[in-house]
């Protein structure tokens, strides 16, 4: 089944009327997205245009001013009792947030622990799965980034690239439904951006996992995504296919910020 044929029932995060504002400045307004299950959606923009700001309020490290955010058919901010919003408390927020993985710009390894242990530890801690459950599942993802034959060595050992293979392979092992990427191969050199990538279009080729990728690399976001936004100044001016998008530009807006990854 394309993602187009899916129902509302497929949407599995879902984000409306969200307004953010960091003290008096409003960095996010009217947003309303809908993504579906196993949808592939990149955020572009330019910088300040609020697109980690989208992600992090789903990965709970932001709280949305006002508007709601639906995981999975649960409210991630909010709870329903007798018909009524109430904020959620930390027990819920961490509930629905274990749905949600993300791998960051710095991929924050654990420096004094193996790429083994990096991958274990929170399945074990959080997930509660046994050492050895979680040993088999970190292997089994570090086979998919192509690094199992590292899984004795500590971060200092492994290049910028594949330290952030590790990072996500260690997002892979706790099974989230929705993965987040913010701009995982900004702080790269740029001989190592490719291998990332490549490791990222082989789990979106899967299709299962819902991800969502804030990214400058366009072709990369013209080969793995299944619907583009364009955000400008908090709000998404446009939207469509990647090829509508990056291909076919409307507004000036888009079209000078597109103007800029050629060179
Ligand atoms: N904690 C914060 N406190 C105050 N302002 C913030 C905070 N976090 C983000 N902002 C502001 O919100 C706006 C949107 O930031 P955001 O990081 O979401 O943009 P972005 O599109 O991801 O940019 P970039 O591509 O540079 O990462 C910016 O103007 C930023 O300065």
């Amino acid at each position: 089944m394309s993602v187009e044929d899916k129902t509302d029932q497929d949407v599995i995060v879902r984000y409306r009327n969200i307004k953010k504002a960091f003290g008096d400045t409003v960095v996010l307004n009217e947003l309303n997205i809908d993504v579906k299950k196993g949808e592939k959606i990149a955020l572009i923009g330019p910088s300040g245009s609020g697109k980690t700001t989208i992600i992090r309020m789903l990965m709970t490290l932001e709280q949305p001013t006002e508007g709601t955010i639906e995981v999975d058919g649960e409210m991630l901010w909010h709870k329903e009792v007798d018909g009524k919003l109430l904020p959620a408390d930390e027990k819920h927020l961490r509930r629905v947030r274990g749905n949600i993985g993300m791998v960051f710009q710095q991929y924050n390894l654990f420096p004094h622990m193996t790429i083994m242990r990096n991958c274990t530890e929170a399945p074990i801690h959080v997930l509660g799965l046994s050492k050895e459950e979680a040993q088999a599942r970190a292997r089994e993802m570090l086979m998919k980034v192509g690094l199992e034959d590292k899984i004795d060595m500590y971060p200092s050992q492994l290049s910028g690239g594949q330290q952030q293979r590790v990072a996500i392979a260690r997002s892979l092992v706790m099974q989230p439904k929705v993965l987040l990427f913010d701009e995982v191969t900004a702080a790269l050199d740029p001989e190592l951006v490719g291998e990332v990538l490549e490791v990222i279009r082989d789990i979106a080729a899967e299709g299962e996992t819902t991800m969502m990728l804030i990214t400058h690399e366009m072709d990369f976001a013209l080969d793995v995504a299944d619907r583009v936004f364009f955000l400008d100044a908090g709000r998404i001016a446009e939207q469509g296919t990647p090829s509508q998008v990056i291909q076919h530009p409307q507004t000036e807006r888009l079209k000078s910020f597109l103007g800029r990854f050629h060179s």
